[in-house]
């Protein structure tokens, strides 16, 4: 643990209240134009906050947060783990790139084993997002592994593909399914029999995160494991129907669907099988890996679990271990903040609902779940609604809120932490409407908090993990086409102090990432940063140093 000390900031006087810091998911800095739903929201506060001295811009996206490129928007995952770490760590669409590039996933333990399974005579099994949106997937890294398995002569190989429209816009999915149902088939020779056997939109099916709704991953079971479903001959013909059927049909809530031939589902998961998750993001891969692996599994009925060997990805979780078999070792982020914080005693508490509570715990932690000292910390989650969000955009802002200010009354935690979803999950369903709504409730909370801290006498510091609402549709040639994905765009940073006990500058840092928000916050809890983490975004102004 020594290597875990902070030195106390030298010059620095405490002050009564909370550092208190508030994620606005998905409330980037975008044209300001009508497509900018940040900047179509009546946001008082928000713009007020933003006439401070002590504000600035931060990169969210791309390098910045250990992507592979700056054409990398960014996301909850690298967001939160550059604010919560300090560091900007080579995250999981980097890792697995390399890992294929290289041939190192092929010569790994978990290849192998699949191998001798698919050698003796055993399905492989590829489950996970089919699209290019490099949040959870990309769909390169699939082609790779499928051009392995064509390459070491794998006889039997079904894909069971999630339709994204949510990192990509809302009705491509036949831009990732059609060429690789065509893929497959080419594939399909020398006794070879490669094809899609399940899928199903995003949202409606498997990748459900945090125990928001089982139901989701129990209809993804269904249609992969078990072959239930509507039955189609081919994944396109699927999707083909529920657009023609629903015209306002968007991939992302696409039903579940099942591929036939001769009358039976093509590709049910058997004994002996293999089932590699292909998705690198842990958040909405852990229940379908627990799914597969827990012998007591209560959260459904799985009526049928197939011996196999499961593989993520990556390891999702790295403390529970979950899945203990993997493709690709996940970056290792150690030394966090919040490790950190809790060696040197300082009480914290951190808060969101259902949908972001991972967010401000697991992700903030170094996709650890679980306290670090559950002396120290407090997590509260509050449960989500179970709807698409463009229905009750104003979610569980306000529960929060009720919250965080009992937080700050209590005087038992010099740190919080929340995150508000809002212009994040609104943002995903591209529905102007409620994004401006959704963006409204975030500047009205920080309306009802503001106050109490200071009161308090505390401090806030006030940003986003990446853009989502601030652009709400792309228009080509006159026609608009609802942008329901995060963007490049960066994010605020905005100090507003409550003290005099101290004074602060802003420090210029050169391409100011997300990663440099721990520093700050460090230094305000009166600690230097730890050695290796990215410089503070403020300066301390000792009296007669100015
Ligand atoms: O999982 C999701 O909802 C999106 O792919 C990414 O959103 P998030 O990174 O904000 O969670
Ligand atoms: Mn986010
Ligand atoms: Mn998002």
């Amino acid at each position: 643990m020594s290597e875990l000390k902070l030195q106390p900031l030298s010059g620095y006087n405490d002050f009564p209240g909370p550092v208190v810091t508030i994620i606005m998911d998905g409330v980037g800095i975008g044209p300001q134009d009508d497509s900018d739903g940040v900047h179509m929201a009546y946001t008082p506060i928000l713009d007020e906050l933003l006439k401070g001295e002590l504000v600035t811009n931060l990169k969210a996206h791309g390098t910045a947060v250990g992507l592979p490129s700056d054409g990398d928007m960014g996301n909850s995952e690298v967001g939160h783990n550059a604010l919560g770490s300090g560091r900007i760590f080579s995250q999981g669409a980097k890792l697995v790139n390399e890992a294929l590039h290289s041939g190192d996933l092929f010569q790994g333990e978990s290849w192998r084993e699949i191998k001798k399974r698919t050698d003796n005579g055993g399905t492989l099994h590829f489950i996970g997002l089919v699209s290019d949106g490099n949040v959870h997937s990309h769909i390169e890294q699939l082609n790779i592994m499928l051009g392995q398995c064509e390459k070491e002569d794998v006889q039997n190989v079904r894909v069971h593909g999630l339709v994204d429209g949510r990192d990509v816009s809302p009705k491509s999915g036949l831009e990732y399914f059609g060429p690789l149902e065509e893929k497959l088939k080419s594939m399909s020779t020398n006794g070879r029999d490669y094809c899609i056997a399940s899928g199903g939109g995003r949202m409606t099916v498997t990748m459900d995160r945090y125990g928001a709704d089982w139901g989701i991953v129990e209809k993804g079971w269904k249609a992969h494991v078990l072959g239930e479903g509507r039955r189609f001959n081919t994944a396109c013909e699927a999707i083909q129907t529920f657009y023609k059927e629903d015209q306002a049909m968007i991939d992302q809530y696409m039903d579940s669907f099942v591929i036939e031939r001769d009358g039976e589902p093509v590709g049910c998961i058997e004994d002996g099988d293999s089932v590699i998750l292909f998705n690198f993001r842990g958040d909405r891969a852990i229940e379908l890996s627990q799914a597969f692996e827990e012998k007591d599994f209560t959260a459904f009925n799985r009526q049928r679990h197939p011996e196999v060997f499961f593989a993520g990805m990556m390891q999702y979780d790295g403390d529970a271990m979950i899945p203990k078999h993997y493709l690709v070792e996940p970056p290792a982020i150690a030394g966090t903040m919040g490790e950190y914080l809790c060696a040197a005693g300082v009480t914290s508490y951190a808060i969101s609902e259902t949908q972001k509570f991972g967010h401000v715990t697991y992700f903030w932690n170094g996709n650890k779940s679980g306290y670090i000292n559950e002396e120290l910390e407090k997590y509260v989650e509050i449960e989500s609604d179970k709807v698409t969000f463009d229905l009750r955009p104003w979610m569980k802002a306000s529960e929060i809120t009720d919250k965080v200010i009992d937080a700050i009354h209590s005087n038992k935690y010099k740190f919080i932490r929340l995150n508000y979803a809002n212009g994040d999950m609104v943002g995903h369903t591209g529905v102007p409407i409620s994004v401006r709504i959704a963006v409204e409730t975030v500047d009205l909370m920080l309306k009802r908090v503001l106050p109490v801290l200071e009161k308090a006498g505390g401090v806030a510091i006030i940003t986003a993990d990446h853009g989502n609402a601030d652009c709400m549709w792309t228009d080509k040639k006159g026609e608009r086409t609802a942008m329901v994905a995060h963007t490049r765009n960066p994010v605020p940073f905005i100090v507003k102090p409550y003290f005099n006990s101290n004074s602060y500058s802003l420090q210029h840092v050169e391409n100011a990432g997300l990663a440099s928000v721990a520093a700050t916050t460090i230094n305000l809890l009166g600690y230097e940063a730890p050695e290796g983490y990215e410089p503070s975004l403020l300066k301390l102004i000792l009296p007669g140093s100015r």
